[in-house]
């Protein structure tokens, strides 16, 4: 999908702005505080209908304001069909999303219609970070090359979180047999789903961590969240002491992980800094070629602050590759000269940003 329009109202100090993006690459430059992190953001509420950097919906609102407003026209470059797509959110808590004038019952059904990746500072927490992010990371993959996953994840979490509710109170013996049965069912289906897209996305993730981190020699595999010799209703009948002792289900799919090795290391414990920064660009890259593979579709790709991230060699290498994947991208800088190698690209714009008013040059 391409934004072939973008307009944003009331968030933060982006009181008013309106854009018409290239198709290739779109750089927003500006001193701090002027509005470029802000204008992402609001692209991700396109994506994910919510923030990457803050959770709570009030502070995004611009100050006095009562609601905010995002809405694109986004194009399937395969199908040529678009779709306009708004998102705003009230003071009072209440989200409105609109796709093509008709009411969005859930925001999680954003995810299926706009592929929206980012990449910011913070991106080397998913590699150090909790394995709920890694699993996010793949989910969301799995989202939009896997039709069913949507169902079949939100099925899984909601038997999970009725299995935790009696494992809370204590009384999952009587019925344990049936919650058990029902959550093995639905989580060998999940757990197949992930282990069968992480095959498949593998080949393109040493491809480029072949180009970006030659150094090291990788090996990724994924963990189920439980012993995979064994069947998921025999772990969950064997662990009922257990869970119903601590309150909680400790095994499945919810537990699951992407594990990366280098040099035989886990990842977290022998790359740097900028090493993981760059093994989590290798990472979204390849869901991003991946989904032009599978079902032509490029991506939105957010590059937030792409200066403080990477040496420059390793930053052209990045934004070519996901250009080489028709990703359409959004890069912030707070010089132009951060992303000066961009003069030798033909499809792009550059947006000057400035106390919150976005003037393209
Ligand atoms: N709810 C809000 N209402 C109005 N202004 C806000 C709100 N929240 C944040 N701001 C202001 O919006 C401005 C834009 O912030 P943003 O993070 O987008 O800047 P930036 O250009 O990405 O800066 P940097 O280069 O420092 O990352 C800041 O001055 C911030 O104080």
């Amino acid at each position: 999908m391409i934004l072939e329009r973008l307009q944003i109202q009331q968030f933060r100090n982006l009181q008013s702005v309106s854009l018409i993006p290239a198709a290739g690459l779109n750089v927003m430059y500006g001193i701090n505080g002027s509005g470029k992190s802000s204008l992402l953001e609001a692209i991700h509420y396109l994506g994910f209908g919510r923030s990457f950097r803050s959770a709570r919906h009030q502070h995004v609102i611009q100050h006095d304001a009562d609601s905010f407003t995002v809405f694109c026209k986004a194009i399937d470059e395969e199908s040529t069909q678009s779709a306009a797509i708004g998102y705003q959110r009230l003071r009072n808590g209440e989200s409105i999303i609109r796709v093509n004038g008709e009411q969005l019952n859930r925001a999680s059904d954003l995810v299926k219609l706009l592929p929206v990746q980012i990449f910011t500072p913070n991106s080397a927490e998913v590699i150090h970070g909790a394995p709920s992010l890694r699993r996010r990371f793949l989910d969301w993959g799995l989202f939009h090359v896997e039709q069913s996953f949507l169902t079949l994840n939100a099925r899984y979490q909601q038997i999970l979180a009725h299995r935790n509710a009696l494992l809370r109170k204590g009384v999952l013996g009587s019925e344990g047999a049936y919650w058990n049965e029902s959550l093995a069912v639905s989580g060998e289906q999940v757990d197949k789903l992930r282990e069968s897209y992480l095959d498949r996305l593998a080949p393109y993730i040493y491809a480029n961590l072949s180009h970006f981190l030659p150094e090291f020699s990788f090996e990724i595999s994924y963990y189920s969240g439980w012993d995979r010799s064994k069947s998921l209703a025999d772990v969950l009948n064997q662990n009922m002491p257990r869970d119903l002792k601590y309150g909680f289900t400790s095994q499945g799919p919810h537990k699951a992980d992407l594990r990366v090795k280098a040099d035989g290391i886990i990842a977290q414990e022998v790359l740097s800094r900028g090493q993981a920064r760059m093994l989590m660009a290798a990472l979204l890259l390849s869901q991003s070629q991946y989904l032009l593979t599978e079902k032509r579709k490029g991506c939105v790709f957010l590059l937030d602050d792409i200066g403080a991230e990477l040496d420059s060699a390793k930053r052209e290498a990045f934004i070519s590759e996901l250009l080489n994947s028709s990703a359409q991208i959004f890069v912030t800088a707070v010089e132009k000269q951060h992303v000066g190698f961009v003069e030798d690209y033909k499809d792009k714009k550059m947006f000057h940003v400035e106390h919150g008013q976005v003037k393209e040059e």
